[in-house]
């Protein structure tokens, strides 16, 4: 069975309880209910943390046996040269996730260590781009 790991970061444990505007009104896991059904045959594994090594941690530990990661690391998307590390240093290819569109927003956004290390980026589409990430992840060739 394909599996696919999900990773959201810090605050994205807040979907669909502030902010609903930018970022919606579903809880993730109402939306990840959603999209299990529509991969019946696909291990989603989700993980969230507000902790910048948990999220690596957690690379390091499936990385290496998933058929793809779907992440959305939040603001350590602007930060973080230790989380891009961790997806060149796994064997999985990744796709970036951004729920909203982040070329919109403040400058301090516009700017991703990640991208570089990902297969794609989908941005600003909402929760649908994660469906989007799971889609192409499971396309048979790259
Ligand atoms: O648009 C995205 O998905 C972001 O990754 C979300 C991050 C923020 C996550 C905060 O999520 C919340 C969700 C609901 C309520 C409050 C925050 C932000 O720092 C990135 O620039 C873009």
């Amino acid at each position: 069975m394909k599996q696919i790991l999900i990773i959201n970061g810090p605050n994205l444990n807040l979907l669909g309880k502030r902010e609903p505007t930018i970022y919606g009104n579903r809880s993730f896991v109402e939306y990840l209910e959603t999209l299990e059904a529509q991969f019946p045959d696909v291990q989603l594994r989700y993980f969230q943390s507000n902790h910048e090594g948990e999220l690596i941690d957690k690379i390091h530990e499936l990385g290496f046996d998933v058929d793809g990661i779907v992440i959305n690391a939040g603001a350590y998307t602007h930060t973080s040269i230790a989380i891009a590390d961790a997806l060149s240093a796994v064997t999985a290819p990744a796709v970036e996730v951004h729920i909203s569109n982040v070329h919109a927003r403040e400058s301090f956004r516009h700017h991703s260590y990640l991208s570089a290390k990902c297969k794609g980026v989908v941005v600003g589409l909402g929760l649908l781009g994660y469906e989007m990430a799971v889609r192409y992840l499971l396309r048979s060739e790259y």
